[in-house]
């Protein structure tokens, strides 16, 4: 019986720690590749070594060559550069969009029949950089952002209501940046619309929170970014491909046609299983929820201009 094969390319701080979360959940083997010389075969060796002490069998490799990565099931893109304090997530577009094409050719030259979960920032463009360089179809190519987002969402409410995080669900719709649409009617804490339990500034300032949540975290690291949440967030949408899960999750999926767009990846909900993104969920917005996915949509698009 083949085993799962996970690559994870960029084996700094959110690769490093998809190949950890990916060990500690016995997904399969990994890969874990990087264009600087000795750190993923460092990482993945000092990650294995852990195997006897977890008690997991993962095969963890590290590797400077895309030929190790053949045959791969799932492919995690984050190789790029991380924000630091004062910058937006599209400053790096410049940086990341030539690294996402590159090393998606190269993955896809050994994994023709892979997923790529794509999570280099801006996450949004980068999810249509790598679909288009792939010529994979839609299913098999989206972008970490919602499960991330409504993550911190969801913290956010079961500490103000003193509940266990599992209690929580949420999701968020549109662009991974500033404009994010944090969907809190569509928000439940055990089954409870969450507006009968918190009012509504304190909501509001969630909502908020939630939104610049990526900066919060560059604000305190100084050096980069978040990796901990990221991380285990894309390693559950790999999970529900892998399990064949099909749990509704929120993903940057490539809409053609719903929500009224097209051409474009933005955060949607979408049952995740084994063929990818399965069927993207089309929910009735009202006027100020609309408004508010058009905006978020339109500065993906912006992005996009920019890359020609
Ligand atoms: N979509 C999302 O929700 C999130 C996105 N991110 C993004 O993920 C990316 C990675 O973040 P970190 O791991 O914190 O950064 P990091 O700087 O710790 O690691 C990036 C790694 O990519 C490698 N790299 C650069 N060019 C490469 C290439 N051509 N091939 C292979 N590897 C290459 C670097 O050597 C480095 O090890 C950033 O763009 C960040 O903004 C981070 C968190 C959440
Ligand atoms: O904020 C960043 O640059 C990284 C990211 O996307 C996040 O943590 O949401």
């Amino acid at each position: 019986m083949k085993r799962n094969k996970i690559t994870i390319v960029g084996a700094g701080n959110v690769g490093a720690t998809c190949a950890h979360w990916a060990a500690a959940k016995e997904l399969g083997d990994i890969v874990l590749i990087d264009v600087a010389e000795g750190i993923p075969q460092g990482k993945a060796l000092d990650l294995m070594e852990a195997a006897p002490v977890e008690g997991y069998d993962s095969i963890i490799i590290g590797t400077n060559d895309f030929a190790d990565t053949a045959d791969s099931d799932v492919v995690v893109i984050t190789a790029g550069m991380a924000r630091k304090p004062g910058m937006s997530r599209d400053d790096l577009l410049n940086i990341n969009a030539g690294i996402v094409r590159n090393v998606t050719e190269q993955v896809v030259k050994y994994s023709p029949n892979a997923y790529l979960l794509v999570v280099t920032n801006p996450v949004d463009v980068s999810a249509y950089i790598a679909y288009k360089a792939s010529g994979f179809p839609a299913n098999r190519v989206f972008g970490l952002s919602g499960v991330l987002d409504s993550a911190r969402f969801r913290t956010f409410i079961a500490r103000e209501l003193n509940v266990s995080f599992e209690d929580v669900t949420s999701f968020v719709l549109g662009g991974h940046g500033d404009d994010m649409v944090p969907m809190v009617r569509y928000t439940y804490v055990g089954g409870i619309p969450v507006e009968k339990l918190i009012p509504a500034d304190r909501l509001s300032a969630m909502v908020d929170r939630a939104r610049k949540g990526g900066a919060e975290i560059v604000n305190y690291l100084k050096t980069g970014s978040a990796y901990y949440a990221p991380s285990a967030s894309v390693m559950q949408m790999a999970e529900c491909i892998l399990k064949d899960k099909k749990r509704i999750l929120p993903v940057s999926a490539y809409l053609q046609g719903e929500y009224g767009e097209s051409d474009v990846f933005s955060g949607v909900p979408a049952i995740i299983g084994g063929n990818g993104v399965e069927k993207i969920i089309e929910l009735d917005l009202d006027e100020t929820e609309i408004t508010a996915l058009r905006n978020s949509i339109n500065s993906v698009r912006t992005n996009m201009a920019k890359i020609g």
